[in-house]
């Protein structure tokens, strides 16, 4: 796509940490409702180009924009209009998930947060543990309740590390569908991902990591019949 369109363009960004080269130069443009598939084996760079694609992390050469304006996480544009779901739990312990989300609501001004909120533990099924602290969760409750925050707040970009980490079948094919709605409403979406049915089913275009380069890019079909079957990616 054309990096006018685009609202998130990264241009000749890499980064090496020391020696490494943990993304060697690349170039991507995502669009508004367009889905874009991050795939690649383990260590291969996916992690490395969200953290760069949503200003947390700096390229070493290159640069990224958002909507026309360098990327910054400290921008409040970009604080405004670009939820991450990543690996880190931003979590405060002593706060409930129904808190968790009530602060997420306050911070970004939600309307009618109460309906959104319920809305969202149901379709996360949370309804029961909405009352419960992060600690007591499983591992795949809590990745439902920071899927929840992302979808609670408004957002035209939407980054996605492993959304389908934790997750149970069930879990995994509602997050296929959120993907694919958020698309439908608008929002520019980039995950990473390990489970190539995400992939096919979810992504307009995928790209292929290998060793921090960009080995492949395409529909999903396109990229996925490069791997080998037999691999772990
Ligand atoms: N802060 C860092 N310091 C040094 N090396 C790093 C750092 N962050 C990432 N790397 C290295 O960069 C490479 C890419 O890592 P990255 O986490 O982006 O991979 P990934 O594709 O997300 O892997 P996975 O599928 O295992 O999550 C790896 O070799 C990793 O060791």
């Amino acid at each position: 796509m054309s990096t006018a369109a685009a609202l998130l363009s990264l241009q000749g960004v890499s980064r090496s940490f020391g020696e490494r080269e943990a993304l060697r130069p690349l170039d991507l443009a995502v669009a508004p409702g367009e889905r874009v598939a991050l795939l690649g084996s383990n260590g291969s760079g996916k992690s490395t180009l969200l953290r760069i694609a949503c200003g947390r992390d700096r390229p070493t050469t290159g640069t990224v924009t958002f909507d026309g304006a360098p990327m910054s996480e400290d921008d409040i544009r970009v604080r405004a209009r670009v939820a991450v779901v990543g690996d880190a739990l931003t979590s405060y312990p002593d706060l409930t998930v129904r808190q968790h989300l009530e602060l997420v609501a306050v911070a970004h001004s939600v309307a009618e947060p109460e309906a959104g909120i319920a809305e969202l533990l149901r379709a996360q099924s949370l309804s029961e543990h909405a009352d419960a602290v992060p600690g007591t969760l499983s591992s795949g409750q809590t990745q439902a309740m920071l899927l929840a925050s992302a979808l609670l707040r408004p957002r035209d970009l939407l980054l996605l590390d492993e959304p389908e980490q934790r997750l149970d079948p069930r879990a995994r094919d509602r997050l296929a569908e959120l993907i694919s709605a958020e698309g439908e409403r608008g929002t520019a979406v980039l995950f990473a991902t390990h489970h190539r049915e995400l992939a096919r089913t979810c992504a307009h275009r995928a790209l292929l990591l290998d060793e921090g380069a960009l080995a492949a890019e395409g529909t999903p079909a396109e990229v996925l019949a490069t791997l080998d079957p037999l691999s772990g990616t």
